[in-house]
């Protein structure tokens, strides 16, 4: 079985983070491991809390989980500080890890920050240089292009930006702002856009987490990355098409739209839920 590891915080309510990436990776078929960064205290109408592991520490998952189980592809999540992102990059780097998916989470759905100032800057220069991919909204385009984005061409101009000064293909997503679901892939010098339909569903919760892992997910299968993105955009339609509908905010996708196995088969009664 291929195997596949998220380096991300923890959500506390289940839709993003870790708790997505554990979800997506195992519907897409790969054996999912962690290393946690932060506990977030968090639900759908926002994050009250964020407690950081150690640098030592978060070093001391990736030691174990590399010298063990060797991940085929590794996802790259919320790091909020500086000294986390320096021991991925040190422990990355050591393992000679493969197929980086690297999603530069700065603020949640909810409007909280979820990175230090300071974590952008070394955030570009150590790991970044180290991915395959980048999957930033708009937003996090903006930052780290340089460039405004107003329209397709902008996102076309600073997908290349990014793409070359980093040496890494980027998928800049056009999502909530700009177009309807469409976003660019820039690989190897090209641009390419991936349609998607926009399903009217304001629980969004854990989007970008989803998608990356859902990459992350098919590259460790061994897609390239057209057809990983191509396969991961469609398992997030399903994701969100499946309506789940909980929590009082954005809430979370149902990532196990797909799951009609013995255990799932029967339906729970139970009368509090929504659904
Ligand atoms: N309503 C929607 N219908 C279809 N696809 C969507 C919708 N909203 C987001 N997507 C898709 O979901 C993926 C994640 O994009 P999104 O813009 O939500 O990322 P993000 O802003 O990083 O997410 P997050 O909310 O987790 O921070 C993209 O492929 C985007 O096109
Ligand atoms: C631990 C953690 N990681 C990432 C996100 C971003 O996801 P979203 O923007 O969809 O809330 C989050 N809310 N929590």
């Amino acid at each position: 079985m291929k195997t596949a590891l998220t380096i991300a915080g923890s959500d506390s309510s289940g839709g993003a983070g870790i708790q997505a990436d554990i979800k997506t990776m195992t519907v897409n078929g790969v054996f999912a491991m962690s290393a946690v960064t932060a506990l977030t205290a968090q639900n759908t109408t926002g994050v009250t809390g964020i407690m950081e592991v150690t640098p030592a520490f978060l070093k001391e998952q990736l030691d174990s989980i590399f010298t063990d189980i060797r991940p085929d592809a590794v996802k790259i999540g919320m790091v909020s500080s500086a000294g986390l992102i320096q021991a991925i990059a040190e422990k990355l780097k050591e393992y000679h890890a493969r197929q980086i998916v690297v999603d530069p989470v700065m603020v949640a759905t909810s409007g909280a920050k979820l990175i230090n100032d300071d974590a952008v800057s070394v955030l570009k220069e150590k790991l970044l240089p180290l991915s395959d991919i980048v999957t930033p909204n708009i937003p996090e385009a903006e930052v780290l292009s340089g460039i405004e984005i107003k329209t397709e061409a902008d996102m076309t101009a600073a997908a290349e930006i990014i793409g070359k000064l980093y040496h890494c293909a980027v998928l800049l997503k056009g999502g909530h702002q700009l177009n309807d679901a469409n976003d660019l892939l820039y690989s190897k010098g090209v641009c390419r856009w991936f349609y998607g339909k926009r399903i009217h569903n304001p629980n969004t919760h854990g989007t970008g987490c989803t998608l990356s892992s859902a990459i992350a997910s098919n590259l460790a299968k061994g897609f390239s990355m057209n057809e990983s993105v191509r396969r991961a955009k469609e398992y997030i339609s399903g994701a969100l098409s499946a309506m789940l509908d909980l929590g009082a905010g954005s809430g979370p996708m149902n990532h196990a739209f797909d799951i009609k196995g013995k255990y799932t088969k029967e339906k729970t009664e139970n009368k509090d839920s929504k659904q």
